[in-house]
């Protein structure tokens, strides 16, 4: 069977610059997989290649077995994205940004289903009609997770998805993100959170100037540790 997403030889340029140098990986079904590195690592570069919105220098991106070049809608279609800071609307309640995210995604639901995904991620009630410029980071955060729920896309690729939340939240979304992978769902996640990285990936991958320099898997199901990890990103970071 194909993995939901492979990079297979990738090289990335942006601006004639060398971003990411021949790196490959798979992340099969069901699997979360996190790539981390320091800043300007190319991570967020790796996320926007598997949209088809950077083209590949050389090797090449697939979703579902297929090069994304060759089909970038599909891809897209089987993707929901998260990125850094969550693309969505203050002036509309998240009720309206779920509405209107939805339409533009070509999909429909309920005010049921809404209110479905928004329990799933524990946005409270009471904010559910307020406009989203009155919301905490980590509330935007919930409503745009329950938007990717609401698409129902087989693959989730998250851009530093914790930063900024408290810790109350970031424990919430890690078991989020762990129920989603559970259920079936493929998860891609870049950040430079060596700790959560570990608690959450199945594999992780270290990324240092555009390079995979290592990788560390969970075995016997124990959670990756972040003592080692961490030990080798700064090993890396400082080589
Ligand atoms: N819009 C852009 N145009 C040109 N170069 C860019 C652009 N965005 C990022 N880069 C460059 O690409 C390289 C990789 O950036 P990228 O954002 O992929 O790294 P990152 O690992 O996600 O970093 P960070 O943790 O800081 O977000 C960096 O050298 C960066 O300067």
């Amino acid at each position: 069977m194909n993995s939901p997403l492979e990079a297979r030889s990738l090289s990335l340029n942006r601006e004639k610059n060398a971003v990411l140098n021949n790196v490959s990986f798979t992340v099969a079904q069901g699997e979360i997989f996190a790539l981390l590195g320091g800043n300007g690592a190319g991570k967020s570069s790796t996320l926007l290649a598997f949209l088809g919105f950077l083209e590949p220098a050389a090797g090449e991106v697939l979703v579902n077995g297929e090069s994304v070049g060759k089909d970038i809608a599909a891809a897209r279609s089987a993707i929901a994205y998260l990125p850094e800071a969550a693309a969505l609307y203050g002036h509309m309640t998240a009720y309206e940004n779920l509405d209107y995210f939805l339409d533009l995604a070509g999909k429909s639901a309920s005010k049921a289903d809404y209110d479905k995904a928004l329990n799933r991620v524990a946005l409270p009630d009471e904010a559910r009609s307020r406009r989203l410029q009155s919301y905490s980071k980590g509330m935007r955060q919930k409503t745009a997770i329950a938007l990717a729920l609401l698409r129902e896309t087989p693959i989730l690729l998250l851009d530093e998805p914790t930063s900024g939340l408290d810790p109350v939240a970031i424990d919430e979304f890690h078991d989020l993100v762990k129920n989603l992978a559970s259920a079936g769902q493929t998860i891609l996640m870049v950040t430079h959170d060596v700790y959560g990285a570990c608690q959450v990936a199945d594999r992780v991958g270290l990324l240092r100037r555009g390079q995979l320099v290592g990788s560390f898997a969970a075995e016997n199901g124990e959670r990756i540790d972040t003592e080692t990890v961490h030990a080798a990103f700064a090993e890396r970071e400082t080589a």
